[in-house]
């Protein structure tokens, strides 16, 4: 049973490790690759994600900058230090932590990131550059997932995968990663009819829906591949997935935990896009 669960720890660490050896080259070249992280306000989970990211960058010799600032802090003093970052030639990747309070409007600030500096894949123009195919930056949990998916040996060309889930951040970019893999893709949402019989004819089922256990035995069909991008803190304090993971076990072919499936890799890819960042930056420069 255990061969069927996908270690997004273990896939998560590789990467970090590929990450920090290529650093280190960068480093002897003299680029050090530096990501500023702006978090605002108080939310506990979000600030631990912060803490998480801050200590990763620094664990792979990384420059790191985290910007805390308070829950009533304006757009305009938001729009400010995006600015600055923007132009400081120490920074790389600039990431704005989600969600943001009331009073901020999301799009505004994503839009205002450097697109070359937007290591997250939220801007406009990355997310644009994804639609038609050119190089960009991809955000961080779905490219996470294709990787997930490539080093468990999952084939895409010709499979038909259904992404539960429209956001920007996951849904969206998740389908076109797919597409550009050759699977046929179908995208689900909270207005699709009868769900269990679309979900049912998937291979590849990702289910980013945001509500716990939405996704039982009867959504899957036998032998496909499950894929949990829900981080929903239960009831009992713990933290569970979109899927009925004990339901849906039984039923996949392979299938992601949560903890320890998607959410570490969603990391893993941010270190990943730093690197690439600076070392666009710093061929550039040199
Ligand atoms: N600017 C961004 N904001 C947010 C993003 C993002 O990619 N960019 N994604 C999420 C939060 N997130 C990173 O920011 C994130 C979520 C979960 C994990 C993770 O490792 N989860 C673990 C469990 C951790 C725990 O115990 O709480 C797991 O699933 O095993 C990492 C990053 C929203 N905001």
């Amino acid at each position: 049973m255990d061969g069927k669960i996908i270690d997004g720890k273990e896939i998560s660490r590789q990467i970090k490790e590929e990450v920090k050896q290529e650093v280190e080259q960068l480093k002897a070249e003299g680029c050090t690759p530096g990501l500023a992280v702006i978090l605002v306000g108080n939310d506990p989970a979000s600030a631990s994600y912060v803490g998480s990211k801050e200590r990763t960058v620094q664990a792979l010799g990384m420059h790191s900058e985290v910007i805390r600032m308070d829950e009533a802090t304006s757009e305009a003093k938001l729009l400010g230090e995006i600015r600055r970052l923007n132009d400081d030639p120490a920074i790389h990747g600039i990431l704005v932590q989600l969600p943001l309070p009331d009073q901020i409007d999301e799009q505004r600030i994503i839009s205002e990131i450097a697109p070359e500096k937007d290591v997250d894949g939220f801007h406009p123009v990355n997310a644009g550059k994804l639609m038609a195919g050119l190089p960009g930056f991809v955000p961080c949990t779905p490219l996470g997932i294709m990787v997930m998916l490539e080093r468990s040996g999952v084939v895409l060309e010709g499979k038909h995968a259904v992404v539960v889930g429209r956001s920007n951040i996951v849904g969206k970019p998740m389908s076109m990663l797919l597409l550009q893999k050759n699977a046929t893709v179908t995208v689900c949402h909270s207005r699709t009819a009868d769900l269990p019989s679309i979900t049912k004819q998937a291979d590849i089922l990702v289910a980013a829906v945001g509500r716990e256990g939405m996704i039982g035995g009867e959504h899957v069909k036998e032998g496909a591949v499950v894929i949990d991008v829900g981080i929903n803190r239960g009831t009992d304090g713990k933290l569970h997935g979109d899927v009925d993971f004990d339901a849906v076990l039984p039923i996949a072919s392979k299938i992601t935990p949560v903890p320890g499936g998607v959410g570490p890799m969603t990391i893993a890819m941010l270190m990943a896009n730093t690197l690439e960042s600076a070392r666009n930056a710093c061929r550039q420069n040199g």
